[in-house]
């Protein structure tokens, strides 16, 4: 027997849970798919497309909803002898308008006409202008991730295209695609107009729509009989308790099925999903603390100390003189106060640290309080591997002596 061998009792094909499946149908967001559909209805009239924007946190099926409904359009387009073509662009690495418009010339040319910058502004969009035109037909734009466009001039240029002369044949609409809530109030007045024609808002999945969700792709992606609804069920409570992503619960599952064929079960079991969660709990905070500044470590160290003194929730003032001492001990010289508080705030951002408003009454004023929102066991052990001095204070040393030594 080699070394590796295929595993045969658990998956019939893993690759189902990856993120990059299309699942051939949308399951759990009826509501949503339905005002979808209203919104590219103009489409199959052969009329203009509105020009949509759809948010939700990540995770929550807007590109697999866009990628299902665009697939439809396509086919029932054709019955209908309408003509559409869909380009899909992810601008995660484009930041300016200037980029986006280049990736949407070369989406459209062959790769040996593929423009390079170099260009004008100007000179950009004319060829985008009458790379659109040469379609001639209805064109929809994808544009995934739009809040990495810093400049919104293509947001306000394409919808405008037609009514500044600039297309005559191409009808062009765009779908923005962000899970940044602030971004469309932070657009201009006119182009929140004209790219938001039609509003969609996803909202976090509930356990039973994960439930849907896992159930269709494990059933697919596992052999008969080896995923019991019973580790759905867990799977999907906690998805919902966590943000309500899918991603998120499909990822537990393929942890789950992993540690199934680790273990060389025959079933998943609820108790392998505990596994999985701590484990894949784990690199989220190896990842999380690897990710920090090492100003950033020595802030978490503190609040951990504090944690373990039993001293938080705790104001940012009262983690200070705990940070110093951490700092002396690493021979690193503190940041000042609004620094260090800055530091605190990230941490609450990042979620590994959670941050609580307060009142001071009467007087007035406003302050925050701080406390961790991690396990400090798992914590303490990302730590370990990136700050040197950790296990060195009594309060940690008293509390996790055992497993320092
Ligand atoms: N309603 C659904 N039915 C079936 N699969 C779904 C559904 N919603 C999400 N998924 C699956 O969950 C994963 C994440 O979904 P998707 O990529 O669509 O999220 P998203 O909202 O676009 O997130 P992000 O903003 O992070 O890109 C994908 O594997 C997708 O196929």
């Amino acid at each position: 027997m080699g070394l590796f061998e295929p595993d045969t009792n658990i998956y019939r094909d893993r690759d189902i849970l990856r993120e990059d499946y299309q699942p051939e149908k949308i399951v759990g967001r009826d509501e949503e798919l339905q005002q979808y559909i209203s919104a590219l209805q103009p489409v199959i009239n052969g009329d203009q497309p509105s020009n949509i924007f759809l948010y939700g946190k990540a995770g929550v099926g807007k590109t697999a909803c866009t990628g299902y409904l665009l697939s439809e359009l396509q086919s029932d387009a054709e019955e209908h002898d309408v003509d559409i073509t869909t380009i899909r662009t992810n601008c995660e690495d484009l930041s300016t308008s200037y980029q986006v418009a280049i990736q949407l010339i070369n989406e459209l040319r062959s790769s040996e006409e593929h423009v390079t910058t170099g260009y004008s502004k100007r000179q950009i969009y004319e060829m985008l202008w009458e790379e659109l035109d040469k379609v001639g037909s209805t064109v929809i734009i994808v544009l995934d991730e739009v809040d990495h466009i810093n400049d919104d001039s293509i947001l306000y240029q394409i919808p405008r295209a037609r009514a500044n002369g600039n297309l005559t044949e191409a009808k062009v609409g765009i779908i923005g695609i962000s899970n940044d809530f602030k971004f469309r109030e932070g657009l201009s007045s006119k182009v929140q107009s004209s790219l938001c024609e039609k509003e969609l808002q996803f909202p976090a999945y509930e356990a039973a729509e994960l439930r849907d969700i896992l159930r269709q792709r494990a059933d697919i992606a596992f052999h008969d009989g080896v995923v019991p609804d019973a580790v759905i069920a867990k799977c999907a409570a906690y998805g919902a308790k966590d943000a309500g992503d899918a991603r998120q619960s499909l990822d537990l599952l393929m942890e789950t099925g992993d540690i199934g064929v680790e273990h060389q079960a025959e079933q998943l079991t609820e108790a392998h999903v505990d596994e999985a969660r701590d484990s894949l709990e784990k690199s989220r905070v190896v990842e999380g603390v690897n990710g920090l500044t090492h100003q950033g470590q020595l802030v978490l160290y503190a609040l951990l100390i504090l944690n373990e003194e039993g001293k938080t929730p705790t104001r940012a003032r009262d983690v200070q003189p705990q940070y110093e001492m951490v700092c002396e001990r690493a021979a690193v010289d503190p940041l000042v106060p609004r620094r260090m508080r800055d530091h605190l705030g990230e941490l609450a951002m990042l979620g590994i640290a959670s941050r609580t408003e307060r009142n001071k009454g009467e007087a007035g004023g406003r302050y925050y309080e701080y406390s961790l929102d991690t396990s400090p066991e798992l914590l303490l052990e990302a730590l370990e591997e990136t700050v040197d001095i950790v296990g060195k204070t009594e309060s940690i040393q008293k509390r996790f002596g055992d497993q320092l030594s």
